[in-house]
């Protein structure tokens, strides 16, 4: 597995870049509000993060903004979707069409964000010929024509935990490089391909975590003991 902490393209470090999505986010809203300029201060507010922190994420773009301006949200807005690869189109497969692959593929905001949902792939021949979202669902067995065909960048694994590394091997082997897992389990790859884990329930046992302390928990418990 690739390491977190290493700087990548052009010396911008990951943690930069897994920032960058998050002033994208604020940036989009202030361009639908018509906002032209923001300040550094405002833009990491807005972002929930420190604006020495921004500031120097956006230096690693070649982005200073302009003294008492700010910066010019629209040409930021170009700046980190080309950083990352926004400004083309990348078509994204689900496997795994159950509950979250249906949710996925009905969710229409990827489009707007640069990604594509081109392919929908099940094994459940009660799933497999289905429409979603003006989709059709293929066999798993396609898996591979289906890749290729459609031009897939980034598959999201929507499977049952045991089916997720033979899925996992099966597009690695076709060049598929990048993959958001939601199945419960840690995938084995090569260096060269790149994994994005999502779990909420890892989420809300961090949350769990805090709500815990914040009552008083089981660690007060310990020390009155
Ligand atoms: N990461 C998260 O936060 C999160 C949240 C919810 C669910 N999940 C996980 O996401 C996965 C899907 O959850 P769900 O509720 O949609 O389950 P589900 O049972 O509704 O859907 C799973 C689908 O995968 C299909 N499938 C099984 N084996 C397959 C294979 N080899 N190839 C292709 N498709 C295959 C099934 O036919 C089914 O349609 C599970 O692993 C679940 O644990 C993760």
């Amino acid at each position: 597995m690739k390491s977190t902490s290493q700087p990548r393209d052009r010396g911008i470090p990951e943690a930069t870049v897994a920032r960058l999505p998050l002033y994208l986010r604020a940036l989009h809203g202030m361009a639908e509000r018509g906002v032209a300029t923001v300040s550094s201060e405002d833009l990491a507010g807005a972002a929930g993060v420190n604006s020495a922190k921004l500031r120097k994420d956006l230096s690693h773009l070649g982005s200073y903004g302009t003294r008492g301006v700010g910066y010019d949200v629209e040409y930021l807005v170009y700046q980190i979707s080309r950083e990352l690869g926004l400004t083309q189109d990348w078509a994204v497969a689900i496997v795994g069409v159950g509950n979250l692959g249906r949710a996925l593929a009905n969710y229409g905001g990827f489009v707007s964000r640069g990604f594509r949902v081109a392919a929908l792939i099940d094994a459940d021949p009660e799933v497999v010929g289905d429409t979603i979202a003006g989709l059709n669902v293929e066999h798993i067995d396609e898996l591979e024509a289906v890749v290729k065909r459609r031009g897939v960048s980034i598959v999201v694994l929507a499977t049952p935990a045991e089916a997720a590394q033979a899925v996992c091997d099966r597009v690695i082997a076709v060049g598929v490089t990048s993959i958001l897992n939601f199945a419960p389990v840690v995938l084995s790859v090569p260096d060269t391909v790149d994994v994005r884990k999502v779990d909420l329930s890892i989420e809300l046992q961090i949350l769990a975590f805090h709500e815990q302390r914040k009552a008083g928990g089981p660690l007060m418990a310990v020390d009155s003991q």
